[in-house]
């Protein structure tokens, strides 16, 4: 018996009162996989991002998580957060935020168990008692990466999570993210401008334009994707 998809989206579209973002958009997301996604300033990927974590209705077609939404547990990377220097939750507590206060208002065993994993996992150890606001940039984005993990998603969604990185802090991220993928078989969808980190870690790619879209292996992500001319419709390459 093949094994379902993680997601699907079928004939897919989203509007706004003033503008059509995307139409007819058909995807098929397995379990495992790491999809990331591309497009131009305004091609629509946080739209596609927001109708996925269920803030916005479809205009039309659907989004079909398999079995079903509630089975399917999401975890959510952003590109950054206004935290400044003087934001004094520790690390460690931070990760913790998503857990605690969910059954108790202190947290379990398991829980601290799941935590400190989440913390080696993210090379986090040394500096889990320092507070979140004096952390590097790249310290910051390996927090928001284990409070995502640390509830054990099925679904890990990086939205231009490298954006504000030096090159080497955006490699070590991706390297990371990739073992979990890898070890975990944890799906992924990273949403990025990045075309070589696309094409070094994710399987395949969706790629939003203007007039319609373009998806298939990683291989076949066009060079020039974000400068290309805009096609219609959909096209498998
Ligand atoms: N709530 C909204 N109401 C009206 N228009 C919106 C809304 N949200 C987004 N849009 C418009 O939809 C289009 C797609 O926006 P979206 O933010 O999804 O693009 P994006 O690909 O994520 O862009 P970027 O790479 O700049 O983040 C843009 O023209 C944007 O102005």
């Amino acid at each position: 018996m093949t094994q379902k998809p993680l997601l699907t989206l079928d004939h897919l579209a989203v509007r706004f009162p003033d503008r059509q973002v995307f139409q007819d958009l058909n995807l098929t997301l397995d379990h495992g996989h790491f999809l990331s996604i591309v497009g131009e300033n305004g091609a629509g990927k946080t739209t596609l991002i927001r109708t996925l974590l269920h803030q916005l209705k479809p205009s039309a077609g659907t989004v079909r998580f398999f079995p079903n939404r509630k089975a399917i547990k999401i975890g959510y990377v952003p590109q950054f957060r206004n935290l400044d220097k003087e934001y004094p939750l520790t690390i460690r507590d931070f990760i913790s935020l998503n857990l605690s206060g969910i059954r108790l208002p202190w947290l379990s065993r398991k829980e601290r168990h799941a935590i400190n994993q989440v913390i080696q996992q993210t090379n986090l150890a040394a500096i889990a008692q320092r507070p979140l606001g004096m952390a590097s940039g790249g310290e910051k984005q390996r927090a928001y990466l284990a409070q995502a993990l640390v509830e054990k998603p099925n679904l890990l969604i990086l939205d231009e999570s490298t954006a504000s990185l030096d090159n080497v802090m955006k490699y070590d991220l991706l390297e990371l993210v990739k073992k979990i993928n890898r070890e975990q078989k944890l799906t992924v969808i990273f949403v990025t401008h990045d075309l070589p980190l696309a094409k070094q870690y994710a399987d395949e790619f969706l790629l939003l334009q203007r007039q319609g879209y373009q998806t298939g292996p990683i291989a076949n992500l066009p060079e020039d994707a974000l400068v290309s001319a805009q096609h219609g419709g959909a096209a498998h390459v």
